[in-house]
């Protein structure tokens, strides 16, 4: 209590960069690669948790494990709320649940959602996601060119056909690219509108000279709604006509039969469902950075197909029931979100309370990061972290090793981790599983015979996704084509 009184008097913060008056560290605030900065940060200032300030509002970045689990784990409960984004507000955006404040509003959604995509309600969709793995790897083999878009449509597909039955087929470009056009707006909200930081911004008229931003979020405000809200009447309007397909919208529907005239309710369901689909973008991105690593190494490749022939065969495309039997494939897709996470510094939590960490005062609505990617290159944890090396999880004898933590901070930390984890491990493994049994992955060849190398360019400078690169997909062996057909054929 003494020390909490005299940290608190003293306001003293953790070491981080020296600061301007009144703008604080808003210069030194690194826009991209920020985990680079911070782990600089904590280098050079010989502290794992480094603490800055712009305009006044506090930011503090965790940058070892132990300090991750003593904030975000043992004191969960003040580090679970998150930062009201004003953009976020204007576009929409705000229904993501994801993103709303700690209170019973978001436990209400979290509940609702973790119910259908807990480890054993997740088995229930292993047919929907096979149906998807088989459809990628026949589409993959067809035209090889955007295997990004494909991986989308795939992925897309089988989300929307689990959360709303929509019976949609991934070859289906226009209808996805609709579907999906809302989805990039998200990924531009990441950036530090001025609004989200002095709100009293968003009464000025949309015409006002500067105020462009204010359209834009007008524009997208109806996209995002259509996103949310189409999907969700259409099969609400199905299911009261008895004609809806079961799926998550429908046992969502039937679980709350007496209040769907209460527009809380929808509300809540509308969210719950459009976050779902909304979130499920980051399996697509966790592909690209998969195909990516198999491109750049085709040693590790080869050998995870050499498990794939030993265990799985050739006369049949893997299952996840396979998937323990797998060590290499489990290896290499703990290293691929290693060595690149999407999301290395996750989604920033908020403090709801007045603490004292170490001696170190965190004053309340400050903004708390964990620096996943510190954590998961750290040394003492990940020798020679840079480089690609799934065997790191493994022993001698190829089983898994115990003793090397896995990345599972990939999927964010405390109350507010990933809920949709379950579902996005055993949909990443198997489309990955797919595409190694049937096809091989290679750098392409551009006119003059020359390899060209994938980019090491990524979509946002707030996220490590691998922006668009072609790939070489050749079947992997004779007959894996006609296998691909019957597997798809059976799924249907
Ligand atoms: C490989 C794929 C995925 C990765 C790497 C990933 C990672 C993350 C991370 C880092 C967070 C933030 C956690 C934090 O604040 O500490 C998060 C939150 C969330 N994810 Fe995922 N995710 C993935 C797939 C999915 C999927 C497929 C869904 C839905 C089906 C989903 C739904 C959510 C939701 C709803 C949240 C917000 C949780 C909350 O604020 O309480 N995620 N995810």
């Amino acid at each position: 209590f003494v020390i909490h009184q005299v940290a608190k008097k003293r306001h003293r913060y953790p070491p981080g960069p020296p600061r301007l008056p009144v703008v604080g560290n808003l210069f030194d605030f690194p826009a991209s690669y920020s985990w680079l900065k911070f782990a600089e940060w904590a280098r050079q200032y010989d502290s794992d948790i480094i603490h800055f300030d712009i305009f006044g509002i506090h930011f503090f970045v965790l940058n070892s494990a132990d300090v991750v689990k003593e904030i975000f784990e043992n004191r969960s409960q003040n580090y679970s709320d998150r930062v009201a984004a004003m953009m976020a507000q204007l576009t929409g955006w705000d229904r993501n649940w994801g993103i709303a404040p700690y209170g019973d509003g978001w436990r209400l959604r979290r509940r609702l959602f973790h119910q259908h995509f807990r480890p054993q309600a997740v088995t229930a969709m292993h047919g929907e996601i096979k149906k998807g793995a088989c459809a990628l790897v026949q589409m993959l083999l067809d035209d090889p060119r955007d295997f990004a878009r494909t991986v989308r449509n795939v992925s897309g597909a089988v989300t929307l056909n689990i959360l709303y039955a929509m019976d949609f087929d991934p070859h289906d470009d226009a209808r996805m690219e609709a579907v999906d056009k809302a989805l990039h707006s998200f990924m531009a909200l990441i950036q530090p509108y001025l609004v989200n930081f002095i709100h009293p911004l968003r009464h000025i008229p949309s015409w006002f000279p500067g105020a462009g931003w204010k359209r834009q979020a007008a524009v997208w405000k109806k996209e995002v709604d259509a996103l949310f809200e189409k999907p969700y009447y259409e099969i609400k309007a199905a299911a009261q006509a008895g004609t809806a397909k079961p799926c998550f919208a429908t046992s969502l529907l039937s679980d709350n039969w007496d209040k769907l005239d209460d527009p809380e309710m929808n509300e809540v369901l509308i969210s719950v469902l459009g976050t779902a689909y909304a979130n499920s973008d980051t399996t697509i991105f966790t592909m690209r950075g998969f195909v990516r690593a198999m491109v750049l190494y085709p040693d590790v490749q080869r050998k995870a197909q050499e498990e794939l022939d030993r265990v799985v065969g050739r006369d049949r495309l893997p299952d996840i029931s396979d998937r323990d039997s797998l060590p290499y494939l489990a290896a290499v897709l703990k290293e691929v979100q290693r060595w690149r996470p999407i999301a290395p510094i996750a989604a920033p939590h908020m403090s709801s309370a007045d603490d004292v960490y170490n001696g170190y005062f965190i004053p309340k609505g400050s903004i708390v990061i964990g620096n996943t990617w510190a954590l998961l290159h750290d040394p003492t944890r990940y020798p020679d972290p840079d480089t690609f090396n799934p065997s790191r999880f493994l022993r001698a004898d190829g089983t898994p090793d115990p003793a090397v933590p896995p990345p599972e901070e990939i999927w964010g930390y405390g109350r507010r981790a990933c809920p949709g984890r379950y579902f996005a491990a055993d949909a990443v493994w198997s489309y990955a599983a797919h595409v190694l049994a049937a096809c091989t992955l290679a750098k392409p060849r551009d006119a003059s015979g020359k390899e060209v190398e994938p980019t090491e360019e990524h979509e946002a400078a707030t996220f490590l996704i691998p922006k668009h690169f072609e790939v070489s997909v050749m079947p992997r062996f004779d007959g894996a084509e006609k296998l691909v057909q019957a597997a798809c054929e059976a799924t249907e």
